[in-house]
């Protein structure tokens, strides 16, 4: 209409007629555009206002004179369009829940055009309108699509809303378009076939009451080919495929599409059916949903509920240590966290309710607010007006009960199973932990030898500042997190969070067809917001429907070693190897138990906190378990880390400062633990627990004869304080021990922890880290070092000072931990209390380099027949070969090799011809000889130092963790497979 009456040149003319504006070309952006291009036609910058060269050369070009614009009546009619168009919009967007596009996008004027066509056409087609204009319509919709004419009205009018509404939705927009068109098309086919196949000849008025002449273009030729039947099958499928493209379902979605309607219109809750993962390929067309679901219904997928393979998991009934069931050792499916068992149920009852699950299902009938509402509602929560806070001042997330709540709420933290390993160790942000004893155990520990054995009072590690569950600083980032979204345009909100000592995770939730890359390819303009670089995303938070965003507090806190270990988690098990981790991100307690992981590599740059955890770990030890339960070897090259422990009866070695020594001292842990193994292996057991056990019980009684008393082992700690030191020395013997130790040692009570600095690959080699399966990664300087721990990036992102990312054995995610904090001070009073009641005897042997395990060269293959006969020579003191041959059963030279080679060892006497050898050994000095012949250690019985302490095993039925002493006063005694070097009691 405009091109026909303005003057205007054609790229206005273009512009204007699209209705854009009717403020004139300068007004909007597409004003702007229509003026610029008479300009560009000539030469003339964009730009006219500027008096470049180009600009005068565009003077030359006449302007558009005033008379140019379009006549009077024309601007007339176009404005009173453009405003009954923009009334129209308005009313339409609002209807339903409001939608708000961007004012320079609107099509109103197109939208509006689309409406009145549609109810001209639903005024001649539905409501039978008659009169010349109406004859006229009737000869356009009917004569073209017959009785498809109907649907008509009905097709305008969902273009017009679309154009309405969503006019930034081009794509969706033009898809169903598409749809609508392929509907149309085939429809009228099918009303052609339907309406008796009238040829050309019947005339117009035949073809209008079938299919009209797209029905007549579309059927006739097809039924050329087939016959009626085929083509209005096809036609049918082309049908449907139109239905497909409007509502933009994929082939595979058309059941839960369908089980959705159907939910849809029974007014059922849609989220089962959005739980199928039915999301529109196109995130832009997240909005078809108004055309089956409403735009409100945002329900997050229902995890499938997991099925434990027993009703229970065993480690819930079973302390680690005392049971009735015989049971003691390695369980299935035990963790290294101890984990909160109410948590637990909790977890599942949450995941099974799936009320709230991931805190985003909306309940029927409650409408999502938009996106303004919640930015609103999330300032005015930051800056605490008018919006109701929960119990627990943490903000309240729609559909689920807040954080705290009592038992049986619905609360929103469900744990798939599988990757439980991330949020296991955190229960609900606690407050201060109760000021209990620490542990359960407080009564007097019967020592062996009558010695009675007081742990430290819970006392001596004072309790931490209260953690703060909300402060300043988090509601400033919520504000910040959710303007960024709203800049970005990405619908998404933040519905909560949950703040730990040292950083606070906030979680994003994203509305239906809204993907995750929109939120983590922000991390930088997310970092940019909240001014730290330190930001880590989740995406997303395991086991919830939501993206998590790390950000570091800007008011950090310190977690108190005693905090943890008066944690419920901690008082949950009186395990003498479970210590104190810290907290993790939800401000929950995470305790560990050494013996489980059962190797732990600790990890991070100089000054990110490895020693404070080590120290936390020992301080731990030592508050929870006498020297009887655990015995530690400690090395530290650096000489200061560990210190403050010298002295402590749970070691069985003065602290290895010395890399070689440390060397030699991993190789004395090998030799301790072949003993133990020698031991399970003797009696029967396949754990260390169940032998001790066992003990206990009188159960292991030693071969008739023997004078050896059998006592529990205790656990083994040892703690390497700078693995990167000790490769420097003996790379390959160290590297040899560890794996050996870590491939064997976990059932024989043997565990050890490594710490660097320097997690490169020469000193974490391959080896190394495929046997050691726990880490704890403080924050590293480089993602290669993070690797080389984690096995993945994150450690480069700590904020150090004992910020740590813990993967503990076994899961597969990290948890993100703030390490326990126990001060010098607090050390000092904990190993003053240990040292006094007992001093550390220490054994000799532990540093001593061990002769090589080496046969000689000339008895080859002969040990075992060699080992025979020297027993047999010593025991009946009677060197004939003659006698060898008969016993052993070997022919004469093999029987004389062997005494050549019992001569050699001078277990006989030179030959004296036909008369039997002198035999220079006696029966008591026998298992030293046949120990060196097997190139092991020979029995050492001052081995271990008796002084100064001189316990008696008297009292073993009364003491709760009993232990047995060994009878020292045979300690030289043979005694098949087993030696009194396993004694680290050591008297
Ligand atoms: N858990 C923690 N809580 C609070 N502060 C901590 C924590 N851990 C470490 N820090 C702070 O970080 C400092 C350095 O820690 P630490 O000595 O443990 O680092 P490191 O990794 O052992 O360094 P290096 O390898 O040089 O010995 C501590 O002095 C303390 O101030």
């Amino acid at each position: 209409m405009a091109t026909r009456t303005s003057p205007a040149p054609r790229g206005q003319q273009r512009t204007r007629s699209k209705g854009a504006t009717a403020k004139g070309p300068t007004t909007t952006a597409r004003g702007k555009t229509a003026a610029a291009r008479p300009a560009r036609a000539s030469g003339s910058p964009k730009d006219q206002g500027r008096t470049t060269p180009a600009t005068r050369q565009s003077e030359a070009t006449p302007e558009p004179r005033q008379d140019d614009r379009p006549a009077l009546p024309v601007r007339v009619i176009r404005a009173t369009w453009m405003s009954l168009a923009r009334l129209t919009g308005s009313a339409v967007r609002k209807f339903g829940h409001d939608v708000h596009p961007e004012r320079e996008l609107r099509r109103d004027g197109s939208g509006f055009f689309l409406l009145l066509l549609a109810l001209a056409v639903a005024a001649v087609e539905w409501w039978a309108l008659t009169g010349i204009i109406a004859d006229s319509v009737h000869a356009a919709a009917g004569g073209t699509f017959g009785w498809m004419a109907l649907l008509v009205p009905f097709m305008l009018g969902i273009g017009a809303v679309r154009l309405f509404r969503y006019p930034e939705r081009q794509r969706a927009n033009n898809r169903i378009a598409i749809g609508e068109l392929f509907i149309l098309f085939a429809g009228s086919g099918i009303a052609h076939l339907v309406g008796g196949q009238p040829t050309l000849s019947e005339g117009l008025d035949a073809l209008w009451r079938a299919g009209g002449v797209v029905g007549f273009l579309v059927a006739g030729p097809l039924t050329a080919l087939l016959t009626a039947w085929p083509v209005g099958i096809l036609l049918s499928v082309v049908v449907f495929l139109g239905l497909l493209i409007i509502t933009a379902t994929p082939f595979r979605h058309i059941p839960s599409r369908l089980r959705a309607l159907y939910e849809h219109l029974m007014g059922q809750d849609l989220a089962d059916a959005r739980g199928s993962g039915d999301h529109p390929e196109d995130a832009e067309e997240h909005d078809q949903s108004y055309l089956y679901a409403g735009h409100g219904s945002t329900a997050t997928p229902k995890p499938k509920r997991r099925k434990r393979l027993f009703g229970k998991d065993q480690s819930e009934d079973r302390p680690a240590d005392d049971d009735d069931t015989g049971f003691v050792g390695d369980e299935a499916f035990e963790r290294a966290v101890v984990e909160d068992e109410e948590r637990r149920a909790r977890e599942s009852g949450a995941s099974e309710s799936g009320a709230g699950e991931g805190g985003a299902a909306v309940p029927p009938g409650v409408r999502r607010p938009t996106k303004q509402e919640r930015a609103a509602e999330n300032l005015k929560r930051a800056q605490g007006i008018g919006v109701p806070e929960s119990p627990d001042h943490a903000p309240a997330v729609p559909g689920r009960p807040p954080r705290n709540a009592p038992e049986g709420s619905t609360e929103a933290i469900d744990i798939v199973p599988a990757a439980k390993a991330l949020l296991v160790p955190s229960t609900p942000v606690q407050p201060q932990a109760p000021p209990s004893p620490i542990p359960q155990r407080t009564e007097q520990l019967q020592l062996a030898g009558d010695v009675a054995y007081t742990l430290p009072p819970s006392d001596y590690l004072p309790a931490g500042t209260p953690p703060k569950e909300r402060s300043e600083a988090n509601d400033a980032v919520v504000a910040a997190l959710t303007h960024t979204l709203d800049q970005f345009n990405v619908d998404a909100r933040v519905t909560g969070f949950s703040r730990g000592p040292t950083v606070t995770r906030y979680e994003i939730e994203l509305a239906p067809g809204t993907k995750v890359e929109r939120v983590t390819a922000l991390s930088k303009n997310i970092s940019y917001a909240v001014a730290s670089s330190d930001v880590r995303i989740l995406s997303p938070i395991p086991g919830k429907s939501a993206i998590g965003i790390e950000i570091p507090n800007t008011d950090r806190e310190t977690v108190s070693l005693g905090d943890v270990l008066r944690s419920g988690n901690a008082r949950k098990t009186d395990h003498p190897m479970v210590m104190g981790v810290g907290k993790d991100v939800e401000g929950g307690f995470v305790v560990a138990n050494l013996a489980k992981m059962p190797h732990l590599l600790v990890a991070g740059a100089t000054g990110a906190g490895k020693s404070s955890f080590v120290n936390s770990m020992i301080t731990s030890i030592l508050m929870r378990s006498t020297p009887d339960e655990v015995r530690m070897v400690m090395v530290d090259p650096k000489r200061v880390e560990l210190t403050a422990y010298e002295g402590v009866p749970h070691l069985i070695t003065p602290i290895i400062t010395s890399p070689k020594k440390a060397a030699e001292a991993l190789q004395w842990v090998v030799r301790e633990m072949d003993t133990r193994y020698d031991d399970l292996a003797n009696y029967g057991y396949k754990h260390i627990d169940d032998f001790n056990k066992a003990v206990r019980n009188g159960k292991v009684v030693p071969p008739e004869g023997s004078k050896r008393v059998v006592r529990p082992y205790p656990y083994l700690l040892v703690i390497v304080d700078e693995l990167a030191d000790l490769m420097m020395v003996a790379p390959r013997d160290v590297e040899d021990s560890i794996v050996r130790i870590t491939q064997l040692a976990r059932a024989a009570g043997i565990h050890l922890v490594l710490a660097t600095q320097r997690p490169s690959v020469d000193v974490v080699t391959g080896l190394i880290k495929a046997n050691v399966p726990s880490r704890m990664a403080f924050a590293t300087s480089s993602v290669t070092d993070s690797r080389v721990v984690l096995d993945q990036p994150g450690a480069e992102k700590l904020i150090g000072q004992g910020d740590a990312l813990f993967l503990p054995m076994g899961a597969s995610k990290t948890i993100r931990v703030q390490g326990a904090w126990v001060t010098e001070s607090e050390i000092h009073r904990v190993v003053e209390h240990v040292k006094g009641q007992l001093q550390a005897v220490y054994r000799e042997d532990v540093a001593v380099e061990a002769p090589k395990k080496q046969i000689d060269d000339d008895i080859g293959d002969d040990l075992d027949v060699l080992l025979q006969a020297t027993e047999l020579v010593v025991t009946t003191q009677f060197g004939s070969t003659s006698m060898l041959q008969r016993k052993l059963r070997v022919g004469f030279a093999k029987a004389g090799r062997l005494m050549d080679l019992l001569e050699s060892r001078g277990v006989v006497g030179p030959s004296e011809g036909s008369k039997a050898r002198d035999v220079l050994v006696k029966p008591d000095d026998l298992a030293p000889v046949l120990a060196a012949m097997r190139g092991d250690d020979p029995p050492a019985p001052s081995a271990a130092p008796r002084e100064p302490v001189d316990l008696v095993a008297d009292d073993l039925a009364s003491r709760t963790q009993a232990v047995e002493y060994y009878d020292g006063a045979d300690s030289g005694e043979g005694d098949e497979g087993s030696s009194d070097a396993w004694n680290l009691t050591g008297r």
